[in-house]
């Protein structure tokens, strides 16, 4: 005999977690299913990890720094070495110590069996079959297999995942990364500044290939200044082992090469968890060739009383965008459901932010100029790039590193997007975003009064570089 709920919510990711806390408060027998650790990657493996970790690699970073600031560290004996006039003024790195505090702020199978019931398998092997009224799927994504003719060859413990490189206990010597987007230049940076030895192998054109080629090539200059060697449009075809080396032949535009290193990481972008569901079951339609849930704007998958939250519907894959998604279900499913003639909630024109926390961080808010170009063919696009070093706060921290971009509609005066590549450039993204939202134009930025000296004073002088 199955037990019987009002909803089911299968993975406890972003929007998951607090849907079953909102269904359960408005009174709604409700099972969450979750098969590894409650909330999900962002708390477990993704954002609040990695974002503890790229701290400690700052401070290393500063720490190495000092001199440029006039300070030394006198820990160690290594200020005696400084005051000589050691140029690399040197850090050791403690990964262990690294890791612990990692792991200190982070403290199967299931299945449908037709679009209304759940087979689960409990915890001690046991299975259980559950029915519900809705069911919502917010299994995310995880990262994609490594897929390198030979890779069989390397000891397992020397290729990583963003998962399993949070596990290492010692620096790597050299390590290799398979892909140039958002966790092979947050990973790649971060052990760079922890002492390892870094190479990206980017397949694309540019890194983060999504972000306007002015940027990119910016971000690019900055990782290689940190001392990352990068290969753009590099394919890596081969690997193999040998005396305690992983060998990896890649296609460049400069011919092939062969790279060696001691750790391979592969950040060549996640796939969706959605094998172990079962979706011909339900009849649930999904894209072929990724495997992405299909669903509307509302949500809702072709089956009805079926929705699809999170990155396991596809792209833009943020924590902030799963939790918008729950406040959808939430308002269309609790909040409206005593007055279905109210307008329902939707991820039509969705604003959508993101930080990528390189350091300099990456912001990013609406369109790229790209972008724009394509929505709007007919109205007069305009951009506004300065260089942070024309921002007296950034020259004042001596974090001068990055660009800004504006893109705007200039007969209508709106801003269509913006990106900051520079020190906190997700606090001023955020900044605009603001701005974005109130749908102010791009004037009043310019004439507003701006503490001094602030990042967000820069959105003054910004606009002088309209063209
Ligand atoms: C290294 C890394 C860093 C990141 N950094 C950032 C960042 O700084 N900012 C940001 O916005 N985003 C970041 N992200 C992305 C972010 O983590 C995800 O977009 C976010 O977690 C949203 O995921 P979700 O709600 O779709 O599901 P998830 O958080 O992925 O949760 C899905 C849950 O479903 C469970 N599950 C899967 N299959 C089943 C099943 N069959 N039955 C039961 N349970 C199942 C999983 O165990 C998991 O707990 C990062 C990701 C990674 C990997
Ligand atoms: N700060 C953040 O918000 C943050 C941080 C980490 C991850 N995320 C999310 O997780 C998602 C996944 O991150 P990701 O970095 O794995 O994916 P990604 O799609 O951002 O980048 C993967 C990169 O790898 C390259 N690539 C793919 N196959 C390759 C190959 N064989 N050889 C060389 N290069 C190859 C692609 O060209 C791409 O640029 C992101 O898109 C993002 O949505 C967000």
């Amino acid at each position: 005999m199955s037990k019987h709920f009002d909803y089911i919510i299968i993975g406890s990711g972003q929007a998951g977690t607090p849907l079953s806390t909102a269904f359960a408060k408005a009174g709604k027998k409700t099972a969450l299913i979750e098969r590894a650790h409650v909330g999900g990657c962002c708390v477990n493996e993704g954002c609040t990890p990695t974002k503890t970790m790229i701290a400690s690699g700052r401070v290393a970073y500063l720490a190495r720094r000092g001199q440029d600031y006039g300070v030394h560290t006198p820990s160690d004996g290594i200020a005696a070495k400084t005051l000589e006039g050691n140029s690399q003024n040197e850090v050791s790195v403690d990964m262990a110590k690294v890791r612990e505090r990692k792991r200190n702020i982070v403290t199967d199978s299931r299945s449908f069996v037709d679009s209304k019931t759940i087979k689960v398998k409990m915890g001690d092997g046991k299975e259980e079959t559950i029915t519900g009224d809705v069911i919502c799927i917010n299994t995310g994504e995880r990262p994609a297999s490594p897929n390198l003719s030979g890779i069989e060859t390397v000891p397992k413990e020397r290729i990583r995942d963003s998962t399993s490189i949070m596990e290492l206990g010692e620096v790597p010597s050299h390590l290799l990364v398979v892909g140039g987007g958002y966790i092979g230049l947050e990973f790649g940076q971060l052990f760079r500044r922890l002492g390892a030895e870094v190479t990206i192998i980017q397949r694309g054109k540019h890194l983060m290939p999504r972000e306007d080629p002015d940027i990119t090539s910016a971000l690019l200059e900055i990782v290689r200044e940190d001392g990352i060697t990068v290969h753009l449009e590099a394919a890596a075809h081969s690997a193999s082992y040998a005396s305690g080396q992983i060998h990896i032949s890649i296609k460049a535009p400069t011919g092939d090469l062969n790279l060696s290193g001691s750790h391979i990481l592969f950040a060549s972008g996640r796939v969706p968890n959605v094998e172990s569901l079962n979706l011909p079951a339900a009849g649930i339609k999904f894209d072929g060739k990724k495997g992405y849930i299909l669903c509307n704007d509302k949500l809702e998958t072709n089956v009805p009383g079926i929705y699809a939250l999170g990155d396991v519907k596809g792209p833009p894959a943020f924590t902030h965008i799963s939790y918008d998604d729950f406040r959808i279900l939430q308002t269309n499913l609790i909040t409206n459901s005593s007055n279905p003639s109210a307008k329902p909630a939707t991820i039509t024109d969705r604003l959508v932010p993101y930080v990528a926390y390189t350091d300099p961080q990456l912001g990013h808010v609406g369109l790229h100029e790209y972008e724009a170009r394509t929505k709007y063919p007919n109205a007069t696009i305009k951009t506004a790039k300065m260089p942070m070093n024309y921002v007296a706060r950034a020259l004042e921290t001596d974090e001068s590193r990055g660009l800004m971009k504006a893109v705007i509609n200039a007969d209508t005066g709106m801003i269509l997007g913006f990106s900051c590549l520079g020190v906190e450039g997700g606090e001023v993204m955020a900044i605009v975003q603001t701005a974005m939202m109130g749908n102010l134009r791009w004037e009043v930025l310019r004439d507003a009064v701006w503490a001094h000296p602030s990042l967000a004073e820069s959105l003054n002088n910004l606009w002088g570089f309209l063209e």
